[in-house]
Order: C-alpha cells, then structure tokens, then sequence
C-alpha cells in the first residue's frame, strides 16, 4: 500500500493588517475619506472603525490602534487593550500625547532640541503662565514682556474654548483675559506660518495665512480695541475669494519655504523627543532677522487631509510599521497575539526602524 502524497502547503498570499480608529466625528470625517480606505486596502491594510459603545478589548484583532479621543476612561480602555494584547501598536500612546495639552509642556521640549544649523536659529518666543487675575494684575508678572503679546488658553486640549485666543496690544487689553493662560510675545512675521506636518520619518511644511504683523502705534490703542480676540486663523474657511484675494496680498506665494533639511532635523527631535508619530508644529520666520524661526503651537493628529498626497503617506507609514512588526514576532501567523510589545523586544525594533515609536 503506497502512503497517501501529503497535502501540499497552501500558499500564503501576502499578510493583511487591520489598523482599528478611534476618532472624534469631525477626525473621522476628514481624515477616512474612500482615497485613503482603498489605497490602503490595495496595500494590505485594513482600516475598520471601532465601536466606541462597546469596550475596546472585546473588538478587533487589531495590528494597529488608531486614535485621537481622550479622557479617563479612553485610557483605561487602551490600558486594558494592551494588556490583552500586548503586541498591538497604538498610535500613539495617550501619556506622549497628554504632553500637548498643556501649551507650557508642549514647548518646552523644543529647548531640549539640539540641533546643528550653521545660519538658521530657532527656539520659541518669550512666554509667561498666568494662573489667576491677581497675578494677572501684578505688574511683575509680565514685566519681562514686550506688548504685544498672544494670550493663549493653557489647556490645548482640542476644546473650541482651547483655541481662544486675544492679541493683546498694551495693559488695557488684559482686563479682559480669563487665567490660567499663557502670555506670549507676539512675533512679527509677515503673516504667513509655515505648518510642518509628521507622519513617522515623513516631514512635509505648507505654507498658510496667519496674523497680519502689528504695527509699533497699535501700543497706544486703548479701552476695548487694545485686545483682539481670535480662533484657529490658519484653519478658517472663508469663501474661495476672499482667500485668493488675502494670498495675493500676502504674497504666499513668493514666500520662501524654510530648508526642508532645517524642518526635518526639529521635527526629527521633537518626534524622538515626544515620542509621537502624528503630529505638526506651526512655525513663524521672524519679520526682522530672517534666519530666525520660532516653534510656536505642536498639535496632535492635526488635519492629515489638507496634506498633499496625505493618503500615500498615511499608507507607507502603515505598512512600514506593520511590516516592521511582523518580521519581529510573525504576527501574520497569528492575529491576536500581534506585533510590537515592551521592554527589549521594543528596544530591538526602535533600533531596527529608528524612526516609529509604539
Ligand atoms: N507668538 C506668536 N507670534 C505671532 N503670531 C502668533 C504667535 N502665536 C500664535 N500666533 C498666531 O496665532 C495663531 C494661533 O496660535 P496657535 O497656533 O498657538 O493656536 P491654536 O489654537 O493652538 O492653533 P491650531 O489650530 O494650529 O491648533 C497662529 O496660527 C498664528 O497665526
Ligand atoms: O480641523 P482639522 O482636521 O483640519 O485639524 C485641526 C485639528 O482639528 P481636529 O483634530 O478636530 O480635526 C486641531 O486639533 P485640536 O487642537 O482641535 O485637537 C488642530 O490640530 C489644528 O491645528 C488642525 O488643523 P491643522 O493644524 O492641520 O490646519
Ligand atoms: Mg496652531
Ligand atoms: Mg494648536
């Protein structure tokens, strides 16, 4: 009797992921547009949403967690995610994020940064936190600060009130200031900002419209018109027109790009220092000397969309990351005990990749 041929191996095509998001509807809407679900399924990647009425580590398998929600209880919920499954990689852990919520922590990572530029300078504009109105009221306080100056909610947590700003042109103007705030001197920098986009190793600066700059006679402004208030001026939708228009007389257009070498090596030290992989920072080139920038906003998974060619981005990010981690624990084999966990394992793969956190 001859023995029964074994059956030939199946073949295996190549791993599929599944990267979970958890977004808010606004992030949701923006950021998974068909562009990007399709490009990364022709890719491999799945993108699925995640419930967010039923608990997270009942869901999935997940090779990936995707998200921009925050809170307790979000955090417990990735906690707890973890522990189940302890080689999933979540975009990006909530205690790296928690440093940009607060506009004093958020910036002051950029003072750590060591960066070699023979003729560029950069750090962040001189900036004071104000706790309550009697500090407030105390000439001391500010007096190593020139008017005019930005008042800024200190929490930045995505709250519209956390966006509410007030330029504030001399004394008169600070009655109107509710604390805890941060008091920064305003820069004048030819009302463009340059905002510098991250994604992983991948760093990309668009140009945008900003503050017009502050002329010296707006100190003797008084009474009301001595404070400005505002909301998210590179983000505001105005009709196409008006903004053809304000490009023409801004002159976007002609203003220099800063060097795209420059721009990497910040962003390259903030992601390495933050230890975050989506984010962007707003720059402004100072009006006067224009080897100077400043560093002057960092903002968690910003608007990827309004990127140029966000989808290939977001899709080599994803596989690369996924990739990574398959060949380190072989995750495609088995789905629920996926990639990336801690200690050694991690180590071995920041050395390996040397440019995603997880
Ligand atoms: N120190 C400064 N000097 C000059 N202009 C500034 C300064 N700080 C902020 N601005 C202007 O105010 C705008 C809003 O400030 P900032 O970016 O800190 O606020 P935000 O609400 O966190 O913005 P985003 O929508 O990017 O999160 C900037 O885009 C820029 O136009
Ligand atoms: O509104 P968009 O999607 O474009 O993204 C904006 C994002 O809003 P969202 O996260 O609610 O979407 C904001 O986040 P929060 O501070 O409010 O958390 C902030 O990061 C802005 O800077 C982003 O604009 P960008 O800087 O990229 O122009
Ligand atoms: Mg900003
Ligand atoms: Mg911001």
């Amino acid at each position: 009797m001859t023995e029964p041929e074994p059956e030939p191996e199946r073949e295996r095509g190549p791993p599929r992921f599944t990267v979970g998001y958890a977004l808010a509807p606004k992030k949701q809407n923006s950021f998974i547009r068909d562009s990007l679900v399709n490009l990364a399924r022709s890719r491999g990647i799945d993108l699925v949403k995640i419930d967010q009425t039923r608990a997270l580590a009942d869901q999935g398998p997940f090779h990936c967690v995707l998200h921009k929600l925050y809170g307790r209880e979000w955090k417990a919920q990735l906690d707890e995610f973890r522990l189940r499954n302890p080689n999933a990689v979540i975009i990006d852990s909530p205690d790296a994020i928690e440093r940009l919520h607060n506009r004093i922590s958020m910036l002051q990572v950029v003072s750590e940064l060591e960066i070699e530029s023979r003729s560029l300078t950069f750090g962040i504009p001189k900036q004071i936190v104000i706790y309550d109105k009697e500090t407030l009221f105390d000439g001391q306080s500010w007096v190593a600060l020139k008017f005019p100056v930005i008042s800024k909610p200190l929490v930045a947590d995505g709250s519209a009130k956390s966006h509410k700003m007030a330029l504030v042109y001399n004394h008169d103007g600070l009655n109107k200031l509710k604390p805890p705030i941060v008091l920064q001197e305003f820069v004048n920098h030819g009302g463009v900002i340059f905002k510098v986009y991250v994604v992983g190793s991948h760093v990309q600066c668009v140009k945008r419209k900003s503050l017009p700059d502050v002329s010296a006679s707006s100190s003797s402004t008084s009474g009301d018109a001595a404070v400005l208030p505002f909301s998210q001026v590179s983000n505001i939708t105005t009709d196409e027109k008006a903004e053809e228009k304000y490009y023409k007389m801004m002159d976007l257009d002609d203003t220099k790009m800063p060097p795209q070498e420059f721009m990497e090596g910040i962003a390259n030290g903030l992601r390495g220092a933050l230890k975050l992989n989506l984010f962007n920072f707003d720059v402004i080139r100072d009006a006067r000397f224009a080897d100077r920038y400043f560093i002057i906003d960092i903002n968690y998974f910003p608007g990827y969309a309004k990127m140029p060619c966000y989808e290939t981005v977001f899709t080599n990010f994803f596989w690369d990351l996924l990739n990574n981690c398959s060949k380190l624990n072989s995750f495609d084999k088995e789905v629920s005990s996926t990639c990336c966990g801690d200690g050694d394992r991690q180590r071995e793969r920041e050395d390996k990749e040397n440019s995603i956190h997880v």
